[in-house]
């Protein structure tokens, strides 16, 4: 389980160290500072003579690279500043960088290092023209440097991850102590993230809301066949999707559902035929009221939102039994929310940003995570929301907000958000919470795009996702081993 803290509760575990004040604290982050730059060094040729360009701010982000550039000088790198508010660059760590003879200067040479200590958490809002210009004019010059930011990239919100353009963007980024949201939020912007121990309290950070689960956690979560199960002990899904002529979806989000769990998989809809036809496996009817006993319904995917279709969501979200509601399906539910009020049974929402609105008649906004946590609340059911980051948030618990960090974006696909219906449903059939589930779910989801598209990488179809997710659980059970 990893935690990301809010820039207040960060604050408040390094001021419970007692050490902010006689920059213990800082000097700890410099040292780790300096030797994640070190290593990249000597992985890319060696440390010394290597030229490292500090882009200095006002504040102690700046003060963590002038210590940093001291360390680095005094290794042999050749070391350069520029300071973008002289006045106030940290006093003590320029005089710690002058003393080792690095050297300040009002534009760089070429440079193999640009290190980014404009702003960390104390910063708001994009760069500022001079720090862009300064980066610009490195990064024309120098336009292999590798970029380290400090704590984080400068013009990312620490708290929202929300890229305030013109923003840097990292190949590495070394914090402090534990990681800030941004960097799961915002992973992309950040790079490689290195967190440097500072010597925090080791319960700091227990009390963060955004929350990620371990592969390791997953797989040894992940629900398979016990000696004594049959195939309705690990339950069953019910698969409301596609349509006749448009029978994709079905076919994606029951294959999905298939490969997800040793469970049996029942389809309800027009699309009855091309299912078995693909998946013999699955139990195929018309209407959900003709299929047999089901432990949760997944309801939605290409659908439709005609007349048959509202009544299918109908007659399944009055059953009681959890319901996955996706697609199409929260289009209908945005038109009739009284559907959900005489439910009992749990009800996951899985919206893309377009749905959410339309589900909540607001845009997703800045803040993602506030956002889908007043949705589970408002809505009394628990919201997955889509994107690179995927946010889960239950009803009951204000306090837990689970993201999912893809690692790739290969699952950005038409048809991937089917088989992530598909690979939740079967999961909240075998029993498992439903924020469990939603997270469990989309962390196999973007293992398994990854495994499709292989290495280095190439575009895949949703079909190429669902084929991987076995191997996806494979990964995941074994991570834990
Ligand atoms: N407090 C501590 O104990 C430690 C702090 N550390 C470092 O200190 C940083 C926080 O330092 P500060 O609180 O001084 O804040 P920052 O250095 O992040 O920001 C400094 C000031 O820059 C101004 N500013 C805000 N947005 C800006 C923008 N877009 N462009 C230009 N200027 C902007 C603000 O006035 C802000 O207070 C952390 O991110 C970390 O790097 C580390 O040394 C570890 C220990
Ligand atoms: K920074």
């Amino acid at each position: 389980m990893s935690r990301y803290p809010t820039v207040a509760q960060i604050r408040a575990a390094e001021a419970a160290t007692g050490l902010l004040a006689n920059g213990v604290l800082m000097g700890r982050a410099a040292h780790g500072l300096a030797s994640a730059i070190l290593n990249h060094l000597r992985d890319t040729g060696g440390v010394y003579g290597r030229r490292a360009g500090l882009v200095v701010g006002s504040g102690d982000n700046g003060g963590d690279a002038l210590y940093a550039g001291a360390l680095l000088a005094r290794r042999g790198v050749a070391v350069s500043a520029v300071l973008l508010d002289p006045a106030k660059a940290h006093p003590g760590g320029l005089a710690a960088l002058r003393r080792t003879g690095g050297r300040v200067v009002v534009e760089f040479g070429e440079l193999d290092v640009l290190v980014d200590g404009i702003v960390g958490i104390g910063g708001s809002g994009p760069l500022r023209p001079a720090a862009a210009a300064v980066l610009g004019a490195a990064r024309a010059l120098s336009p292999s440097a590798t970029v380290v930011a400090v704590d984080l990239p400068s013009g990312v919100d620490a708290d929202t991850g929300v890229v305030n353009e013109p923003a840097v963007r990292a190949d590495l980024t070394v914090t402090f102590g534990l990681p800030r949201r941004a960097h799961v939020l915002a992973a992309p912007q950040c790079g490689r993230l290195v967190v440097v121990d500072i010597g925090l309290d080791p319960g700091a950070g227990r009390d963060a809301v955004l929350q990620s689960l371990s592969d390791a956690q997953v797989g040894a979560a992940w629900p398979v066949p016990g000696p004594f199960d049959d195939k309705y002990r690990q339950g069953v899904v019910g698969i409301v999707a596609g349509s006749a002529v448009y029978p994709g979806a079905a076919l994606l989000c029951t294959g999905a559902a298939i490969a997800a769990t040793s469970g049996m998989t029942r389809y309800a809809g027009p699309a009855a035929a091309a299912v078995v036809d693909h998946h013999p496996e699955v139990v195929a009817v018309g209407e959900p009221e003709e299929a047999g006993r089901v432990q949760a319904w997944i309801v939605g995917p290409g659908f439709g939102t005609d007349v048959d279709a509202r009544a299918r969501l109908r007659t399944v979200l009055a059953a009681d039994v959890p319901v996955l509601v996706d697609a199409d399906g929260i289009t209908l539910l945005a038109q009739n929310p009284d559907l959900l009020a005489p439910r009992s049974a749990p009800t996951l929402l899985t919206p893309h940003a377009g749905e959410f609105a339309r589900l909540t008649g607001a845009e997703v906004g800045a803040d993602r995570v506030e956002a889908v946590r007043a949705c589970a609340a408002d809505l009394g059911a628990t919201v997955l929301l889509k994107g690179r980051a995927t946010l889960i948030a239950g009803p009951d618990d204000p306090d837990t907000v689970l993201v999912n960090e893809a690692g790739s974006s290969w699952a950005a696909t038409a048809g991937s958000g089917d088989a992530l219906s598909g690979i939740v449903g079967a999961l909240l059939a075998t029993g498992l919470p439903p924020a469990l589930a939603a997270a469990m779910g989309a962390r196999a989801h973007s293992v398994a795009a990854h495994i499709a598209a292989g290495r280095p990488g190439a575009p895949i179809g949703a079909s190429a996702l669902v084929a991987a997710i076995s191997d996806a659980i494979r990964v995941l059970r074994a991570s834990g081993a």
